[in-house]
């Protein structure tokens, strides 16, 4: 049997995660709901992230507009960007009751528009402040709080910085931890900068999870590949041939979840494996025998009918999406990043990016493109 269900790291007041997670990181204008809409066709099991959200907005704005999405999206996290406990409780509240499975704090985020508000990554300098946020967000909601954070920002020992944040958060009762596991520098560096050029560390955040074995850490940053996230986990709960585990990676001791952010969004076909590994977070299903959806898999055999199924409910949900007064390229521009390496790719990428621009287009461009990848792949599979 599967071990599963001996996966009870999480603290305060729930038992959270069933499983270890595989996560697709917030991020803004990119994981909006429209992408966590087309990413849930590829992975059953993966907890998606919101783009963050200001607490204020949340409390002064349109809420329909801002929260509301399509429950086939679940389970969705909804990340807050704020500094302020009432007014993060508040937004929290409000979150829950639009259904999201999760709140998490931003603690991460560089840029300047954040730094004007003095939240995100400068909250690593305010730890009992984010303390503060995460207890009065615990009181405010029965759902999970998290925190997303850096490994410190400027010229914080991230050794230190790193574990006082945690230690503060974790007696908030925070129910689980994300590190993107490099510093934020909060001067010099653009944001884009700032996910490339301070130095990963997940020795760290392994040392983290040795010092706090109850709490839920995860590790975000630089995973590129599945393989490569999949070696910071337990090979206890991994189906048995897969990639080497933490301990014999000499990661260390294994973590409780992964979260991808680009390489989630550029190549998001590595979502359609995912589900072979990892159980579903919440409810603790199995993972599922991976089918043959990559056109490259071990048999080299291009699973039409399930590309075909993708193709369908994207166009039907594009087709509701226009019909409500969206464009097409609202869907469109996030599913440009499928078919990485496969024969016809080129053409998708070309028609889901022009066609799917013009005027009055509609779901036929999401037929075509898909279409134009079955009729390459087949014909290359004749010629094998
Ligand atoms: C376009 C973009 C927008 C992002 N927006 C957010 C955000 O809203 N909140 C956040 O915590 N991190 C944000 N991030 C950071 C990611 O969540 C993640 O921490 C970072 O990209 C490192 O992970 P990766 O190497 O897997 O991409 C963003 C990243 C990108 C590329």
């Amino acid at each position: 049997m599967k071990e599963t269900a001996q996966f009870t790291v999480g603290s305060g007041n729930t038992r959270y995660f069933k499983a270890p997670v595989f996560a697709v990181a917030p991020m803004i204008d990119w994981t909006d709901r429209h992408y966590r809409f087309f990413a849930r066709q590829l992975s059953r099991h993966a907890l998606l992230y919101t783009e963050m959200i200001v607490a204020d907005a949340i409390l002064r704005g349109d809420r329909e507009k801002l929260l509301g999405y399509h429950a086939a999206e679940n389970p969705v996290a909804l990340q807050l960007g704020g500094n302020d406990p009432a007014k993060l409780a508040e937004a929290a509240r409000i979150g829950e009751g639009f259904g999201y499975h999760e709140i998490n704090m931003n603690v991460g985020c560089p840029s300047d528009r954040v730094q004007s508000g003095t939240f995100g990554a400068c909250l690593m300098q305010e730890p009992a402040r984010v303390a503060e946020c995460v207890a009065a967000m615990k009181a405010a909601v029965k759902i999970p709080i998290t925190v997303k954070c850096r490994i410190g920002v400027d010229d914080q020992e991230p050794e230190q910085a790193l574990r006082d944040l945690v230690a503060r958060v974790k007696d908030a009762g925070t129910d689980a931890v994300w590190v993107h596991a490099r510093k934020a520098w909060l001067q010099g560096l653009s944001p884009r900068e700032n996910r490339e050029i301070p130095p990963l560390d997940y020795g760290l955040v392994h040392r983290l999870k040795e010092e706090n074995p109850n709490l839920f850490i995860g590790l975000n940053g630089g995973l590129q590949t599945l393989d490569q996230a999949l070696s910071h986990l337990d090979h206890r709960l991994l189906p048995p041939g897969g990639p080497a585990p933490a301990a014999e990676t000499g990661n260390g001791p294994a973590l409780d979840g992964v979260m991808l952010g680009r390489a989630a969004y550029h190549d998001s076909g590595l979502l359609t494996a995912a589900d072979g590994y990892f159980a579903h977070p919440l409810t603790g299903a199995a993972p599922e025998p991976i089918e043959p959806h990559a056109f490259n898999d071990r048999d080299h055999r291009l699973s039409l009918d399930y590309w075909a199924g993708v193709r369908d409910t994207m166009a039907d949900y594009a087709a509701t999406h226009i019909a409500g007064g969206g464009r097409l390229v609202h869907v469109t521009r996030h599913m440009i990043g499928l078919f990485q390496g496969w024969p016809g790719a080129r053409r998708y990428r070309q028609l889901l990016s022009a066609d799917a621009t013009r005027k009055g287009a509609g779901p036929e461009v999401i037929h075509a493109a898909f279409n134009a990848v079955f009729e390459a792949a087949t014909a290359r599979q004749a010629a094998e």
